[in-house]
């Protein structure tokens, strides 16, 4: 039996004040259990986040980092550098990465591999275009991008990664798969672990499903089979929703 997993992305939103004030409601509110939660910030708010949410179930992870352990690359965070902070999740390979800021097959595989090193949980983001899906594409992307980031890495290590498939015409768009799409794909995600690193890592392994998950859906997709949870962008931002999305991880 898997833990569902319900993790914010908050992307570029919130000031440390904002990220405050939020672990503070959140805090307040926080009675569900049995679900694991993690909150995705901006590098810049971590370490007042996990200040604030100290003593509490809710972890913290970030949203990329870079694959080597130290040297010359400016602008860049390690993977040291979020332990130190007590982060224990990385996004790593999210399509907005992959678009807009030349994230690759390879660069996520990179990243994946320092990531376990360092003793972070990745959560590797896969997931078409609409282009992609019109074309009939869907089930060789995602198994491109998922034999791509775990290239390398062992089965024990896999198993214990969380992996998110959201499809890029389902973020921020409102435009949310259904839970029976959502549900096939990621059955295709956990068949290729399962090829690539037995039926074992493939059982263990979490899959979320990202794109629009509001609290009105979660449980439409929580009834799904291989569904573990979810990662969440907008609807995380607000501490009541966040709390609401985790309650609804419970229908699992
Ligand atoms: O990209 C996402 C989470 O990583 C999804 O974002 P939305 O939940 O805002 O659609």
């Amino acid at each position: 039996m898997r833990t569902p997993i319900i993790a914010g992305n908050w992307k570029m939103f919130k000031t440390m004040a904002e990220a405050r004030a939020f672990a503070q409601e959140a805090k307040a509110g926080n009675h569900t259990s049995g679900v694991q939660k993690v909150i995705c910030a901006p590098f810049t708010a971590l370490a007042a986040l996990k200040e604030e949410l100290a003593g509490t179930d809710i972890a913290i992870g970030a949203q990329n980092m870079h694959f080597e352990e130290q040297g010359a690359y400016t602008g860049e965070i390690s993977a040291s550098m979020l332990k130190e902070i007590g982060v224990e999740y990385v996004v790593l390979g999210h399509s907005e990465r992959r678009q807009y800021f030349n994230e690759t097959d390879e660069t996520v595989n990179k990243k994946v591999v320092a990531a376990l090193a360092a003793g972070l949980v990745p959560i590797v983001c896969v997931g078409e275009s609409l282009e992609q899906r019109e074309a009939g594409e869907t089930a060789d992307v995602v198994r491109t991008q998922t034999e791509g980031a775990f290239a390398g890495v062992n089965a024990a290590q896999v198993a214990d990664t969380v992996i998110a498939y959201e499809p890029i015409w389902a973020i921020g768009t409102g435009k949310s798969s259904t839970a029976e799409d959502a549900n096939e794909t990621i059955a295709i995600i956990r068949s290729v672990i399962g090829e690539r690193f037995g039926q074992a890592t493939a059982e263990k392994v979490r899959i979320q499903y990202g794109g629009s998950v509001k609290p009105e859906n979660i449980a439409s997709y929580m009834a799904q089979p291989d569904i573990d949870g979810a990662l969440v962008g907008g609807a995380s931002l607000v501490a009541d929703s966040y709390l609401q999305l985790v309650a609804g991880a419970t229908s699992r």
